[in-house]
């Protein structure tokens, strides 16, 4: 394992940040924190790179008991979603910053900045600087100047956080390929499911200071421990008292024992499937996604009378009353 969370609190006065949290971080995967806002993501990312104490507990990286150690003596490299970079130094000058003040030969530094700037695909604007760049390609720069002094660890904080959603897209692709290549132990935080979902080896759900449960993104989505997990990755639906995915639903239309009755307030059609909504005799509504043919295929219309059962095989998880998730 490349990094050992161990029973960590984290209080900020009488506010419980981090509540008891132990973690393993294995080597040379790429790790996501995900959670809501203000969950103890960044909190915890902070305290692996030693830019925030834990009250109690401990942290190892690669073997090395870390707790106590500065930022600066853990072997990380850092990129956070607002980049600061040297704003009169070109982008050459910035990436190799780091070399630089750690007195490596100027060929060596020369080598390993065209290197690096290959790498995340800004070999022709090392002479620009860094406000002559978008966005995207100054995140791209901030990784390239935290892989220079060759970290054991990369600690990327919602890294692509402040761009549009097609460059986060764009960089969450070349993130996953950058990874691919250096295989660098790298932890990102990210609110974003399907951030998560699409770029990381193994994701740490996070929530309330406390980890909800960690796994493959195909462990979480198929086996979620709990509703929150359930819910956060993926959309649900409640049907008599359990959460399930509005995919799993079967719409019948004539009775069916033990089914839910409701009526059809809402067919929507949007790309390939259609989203529908029945308001069951107790009042909830219930979401239903069908595919065009199935919902072609039952002849259904707003105001039908319909009976819904779960999909057999479908995953089911007992909803909390209190996670606050829309039935
Ligand atoms: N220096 C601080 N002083 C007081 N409270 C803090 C401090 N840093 C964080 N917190 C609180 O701790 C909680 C966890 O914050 P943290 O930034 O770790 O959450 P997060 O999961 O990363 O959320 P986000 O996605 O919004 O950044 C929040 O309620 C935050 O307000």
């Amino acid at each position: 394992m490349s990094i050992e969370v161990r029973n960590v609190d984290k209080r900020f006065g009488d506010f419980v940040a981090l509540d008891d949290v132990s973690v393993s971080i294995p080597t040379g995967q790429l790790t996501a924190l995900l959670g809501p806002s203000g969950g103890g993501k960044s909190t915890l990312l902070r305290i692996i790179a030693g830019l925030e104490n834990a009250d109690d507990g401990t942290i190892e990286i690669e073997g090395v008991e870390a707790t106590h150690l500065p930022p600066q003596k853990r072997n990380v490299g850092f990129v956070f979603q607002h980049y600061a970079a040297f704003k009169h130094m070109n982008v050459a000058k910035n990436v190799a910053f780091g070399l630089e003040i750690r007195k490596r030969p100027k060929a060596d530094v020369e080598r390993r900045v065209d290197e690096l700037l290959r790498l995340v695909h800004l070999q022709q604007f090392a002479h620009r600087l860094p406000a002559q760049l978008s966005g995207g390609q100054r995140q791209r720069m901030a990784l390239a100047r935290a892989l220079a002094v060759e970290p054991t660890v990369l600690l990327l904080d919602e890294p692509f956080g402040a761009l549009d959603a097609k460059v986060r897209k764009e960089l969450r692709d070349w993130l996953r390929r950058l990874h691919d290549e250096v295989h660098v132990t790298t932890v990102f935080v990210t609110h974003d499911q399907e951030e998560a979902l699409e770029v990381a080896d193994e994701i740490v759900v996070i929530n309330d200071g406390r980890i909800e449960q960690v796994g493959t993104p195909d462990q979480l989505y198929d086996e979620p421990a709990n509703d929150f997990v359930m819910s956060f990755l993926g959309d649900v639906t409640r049907l008599n008292g359990v959460m399930i995915r509005p995919h799993d639903v079967d719409v019948n239309s004539t009775p069916v024992d033990g089914a839910v009755v409701g009526t059809v307030t809402r067919l929507l059609r949007v790309g390939f499937e259609v989203r529908v909504t029945v308001t069951a005799e107790d009042g909830h509504d219930v979401a239903v996604v069908l595919s065009r043919a199935e919902a072609r295929g039952s002849g259904l219309a707003e105001g039908a009378t319909v009976w819904l059962t779960p999909h057999r095989g479908a995953l089911t998880v007992d909803a909390r009353p209190a996670a606050g998730v829309s039935a």
